[in-house]
């Protein structure tokens, strides 16, 4: 279990992390997201020991970290810009971790095998292509068969076998019992990978809850409906009391109702349907939507000085009652 409790990290003027009080609980994998500069990074450093809070704790399996005894066999952790000492092979950077903290020999066999370096054991890391790194990010933080992982973008620089790889293992290390906690920009992937979702804008605890509930909570569900008489439809299903809204590409939407409601309609009216299909928000739909107004940097159109929403083919905003001016492609000043 890891629990945060008022956890606040300053850096002179700015508040990088406000206030935050959560619990980790295992069996399941939590999803840590956030837009850019939300805190994510400096809450695990702090999880970890690597940075102290300015005020409130955190405790793993009830202590900090300095006083575990020997921390890598209660928390594993893949940092986002893993060092690797260049010079030693894969093996031996293992091996150094091993016997510098306790761990059997046996287990950099095991760990390498895991994570599929057993071939390249002998190599040096600084060869290693992005994905090979990750994994060996990912051998070191298994090392000591911990009860808690932590990963912060474990997904990125590997190949979509990888992506699988990594969904499959943290699933796995879950159903083992594990405390799980992965932070990762990928929506989708988070998705089909997080059971519960922890979310933090600006520092901030937005939003501590299952992933089915967070995309309920904070998207809209409604039936697309395409035919070729919108017009005489849209009559039929406003004397059912239903409200059908004329969308931009000619199709009819239909919020709060069932779609075998509206096919029912159609049919009665003898109305020829083309399309009737519930959707589904998706966790990026729902994850925007929560923190259009906490994204702290936005993309500016030169000319105009305005944020300039979401690139060509990247998903629109949700239509709803948050402000949605505020949509930014997340890139951040100075990195
Ligand atoms: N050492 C530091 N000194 C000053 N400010 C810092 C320092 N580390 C982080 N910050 C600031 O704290 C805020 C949170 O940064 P952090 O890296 O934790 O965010 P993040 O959610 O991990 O972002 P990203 O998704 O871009 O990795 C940012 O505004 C960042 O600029």
């Amino acid at each position: 279990m890891i629990e945060l409790e008022g956890l606040t990290k300053r850096y002179g003027e700015k508040t990088a992390v406000d206030r935050l009080t959560f619990s980790v609980r295992p069996g399941v994998v939590t999803g840590f997201l956030g837009p850019n500069g939300a805190g994510k990074s400096t809450t695990m450093r702090m999880m970890l020991g690597l940075d102290s809070p300015t005020s409130g704790h955190v405790r793993i399996d009830g202590k900090r970290y300095d006083q575990l005894q020997e921390p890598l066999n209660h928390i594993g952790a893949l940092l986002e810009a893993k060092s690797v000492h260049g010079g030693r092979t894969a093996y031996n950077h293992l091996l150094c971790l091993a016997q510098s903290n306790g761990i059997p020999d046996r287990r950099v066999d095991a760990v390498l095998d895991m994570v599929g370096l057993a071939s390249v054991a002998k190599k040096r890391p600084k060869g290693f292509s992005l994905g090979m790194g990750q994994r060996l990010g990912i051998a070191a933080a298994l090392l000591g068969d911990p009860r808690i992982v932590m990963f912060d973008e474990p997904v990125n620089g590997l190949d979509p076998e990888g992506i699988h790889w990594v969904r499959n293992l943290m699933q796995q290390l879950a159903a083992e019992g594990r405390t799980v906690f992965v932070s990762s920009h990928l929506m989708s992937e988070m998705s089909v990978t997080a059971e519960h979702l922890v979310v933090i804008g600006q520092g901030r605890l937005m939003a501590d809850t299952s992933m089915a509930d967070f995309i309920a909570e904070n998207s809209r569900t409604y039936v697309r409906v395409r035919t070729p008489e919108p017009e005489r439809l849209r009559d039929a299903l406003h004397a059912t009391g239903v409200n059908a809204v004329a969308a931009d590409d000619g199709s009819l939407e239909v919020d709060g109702q069932p779609a075998a409601r509206i096919g029912d309609v159609a049919a009665q009216h003898r109305v020829v349907l083309h399309e009737l299909s519930p959707q589904n928000a998706s966790l990026e739909e729902a994850f925007m939507r929560l923190t259009a107004e906490s994204v702290e940097y936005h993309a500016h159109t030169a000319a105009q000085g305005q944020p300039s929403g979401p690139a060509p083919g990247q998903p629109q905003p949700p239509g709803g009652d948050r402000p949605t001016q505020q949509w930014g492609t997340g890139w951040k000043e100075g990195r």
